[in-house]
């Protein structure tokens, strides 16, 4: 198990002054951003380099995690077909829900039409303004992504930071050793030693986000300005509102039905959902997640499996956007898509949505992506709503965010790899009585 070092910076339940916890500080970082970037555009421009300073922090040590969390995750199981089995029922997951986001994020743009009355000549539009995406989207084919997967070198994949790449060789070298037993034993041993520092200095690297989260923050309003989501505000509101709830009514069903209140979910991980909304990108808070969801009983191998894999095929909050920004682009040029038009959209942003990333602006470039095979929609509609992307990727990410939290439980659950008991003390306020009312039987 993980020593508990993220509790110093996440808000443990000692008696602290409140303003020590990091949460409280990431709230007042992200509104001390508001309001410089409002008041002072131009140095709130400048700080963008705080934002992206922190996020190299973070990116710096994604792959010891993963690596870490994976290989010892694996090399502790006896039963190494559950490897397989977990990473199945976690595709399946995967498909299923984000299928659902796409269906949603379609159907909420008929029934509202965000882009109704807008009235934009398709002419008027300038494709120069997102050639450059539509540019990085091309680049994107199925088969190209797949065997990117594999990495060319083994030092490669960690120099690159690959997740996937990086994840394909910890599953592998896990599987190496549980297969050698007790001759790996030493390796296993040295490197459940070295997990204890790395996640220390995780916890190290947070002392920084209220920094990353105030800079990043100063920086999105102070070029973007409050003004621009005027503008397009039907369609913020719209997105914002369909994945809020999404989260609280088909996350919270998922939830409940395995026995968890999706509110105390986002309770627990308060402080990961307040980084991505102060950096915009749910990579900010993969070692935070993977943390906090082993000590919520989960088992490491299930953590290590999941979420990794999540932060490529399970993006909820990407999905949503891309059929509800699709559809609201033909409705503001006035192109009326058929239903023919419109499952064609969905069927190829299933197949596009699962390269996407959890950095900032990865779902626009995935919006590029599906909008250039799909004849019906012009990627020149793009250029509309280019200028609050900022905004829709802290909405993206922060649903990307629960999505991968609640699977995690979900799959460990599956597999009988979740401790109910714990899972419940971690999220507070449920007994388990609770659990066990719900039919859950604690994992072994
Ligand atoms: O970080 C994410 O999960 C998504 C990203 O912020 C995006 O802009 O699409």
């Amino acid at each position: 198990m993980i020593a508990a070092p993220l509790d110093a910076v996440a808000g443990s339940k000692g008696k602290k002054p409140f303003y020590t916890h990091l949460y409280v500080q990431v709230l007042a970082a992200i509104a001390a951003g508001i309001l410089l970037g409002h008041f002072y555009p131009e140095l709130g421009t400048q700080l963008k380099p705080l934002g992206d300073a922190f996020i190299k922090l973070v990116k710096m040590i994604i792959a010891p995690v993963i690596f870490l969390t994976v290989a010892t995750g694996i090399a502790g199981m006896s039963d190494l077909q559950k490897v397989g089995r977990v990473a199945g029922k976690a595709m399946l997951y995967f498909l299923t829900f984000s299928t659902l986001a796409l269906v949603i994020g379609l159907i909420v743009a008929n029934v509202v039409q965000p882009g109704a009355g807008m009235n934009i000549d398709p002419a008027s539009l300038d494709p120069a303004a997102v050639a450059g995406y539509a540019a990085k989207a091309h680049e994107q084919s199925i088969v190209g992504f797949l065997t990117n997967i594999i990495p060319t070198t083994i030092v490669g994949a960690f120099a690159d930071g690959d997740i996937l790449q990086v994840l394909f060789f910890s599953v592998l070298f896990g599987i190496a050793l549980a297969m050698v037993g007790e001759k790996s034993e030493p390796v296993v041993n040295f490197l459940n030693a070295l997990t204890a520092p790395v996640f220390k200095l995780v916890a190290i690297l947070m002392k920084a986000a209220p920094i990353g989260a105030f800079g990043a923050m100063a920086f999105t309003i102070g070029k973007y300005g409050v003004g621009s989501i005027a503008n397009l505000a039907m369609l913020i509101g719209t997105f914002y509102i369909t994945s809020l709830l999404f989260v609280l009514v088909v996350l919270g069903a998922v939830a409940r039905y395995n026995g968890f209140s999706i509110v105390a979910l986002l309770r627990y991980i308060k402080e990961e959902l307040l980084l991505v909304l102060g950096t915009s990108s749910s990579e900010a808070a993969l070692p935070g997640l993977m943390n906090k969801m082993e000590k919520a009983g989960c088992k490491r191998s299930v953590v290590g499996l999941v979420i990794p894999t999540g932060y490529s095929f399970n993006l909820d909050g990407t999905n949503i956007y891309m059929t509800l920004a699709a559809l609201f682009i033909a409705q503001a040029t006035g192109i009326q898509l058929s239903w023919g038009d419109q499952i064609l959209l969905l069927l190829v942003a299933m197949l596009s949505s699962k390269g996407a990333a959890g950095i900032t602006g990865a779902g626009f470039i995935t919006l590029a992506a599906t909008l250039s095979v799909v004849p019906s929609v012009p990627v020149a509609g793009m250029a509309l709503i280019l200028g609050i992307d900022r905004f829709m990727s802290e909405c993206r990410a922060l649903t990307n965010l629960v999505g991968n939290a609640v699977a995690t439980i979900v799959v460990a659950r599956w597999e009988n790899e979740l401790d109910t008991a714990q899972l419940a003390a971690a999220l507070g306020g449920q007994t388990g009585e609770d659990i066990s009312a719900a039919g859950l039987q604690p994992a072994e």
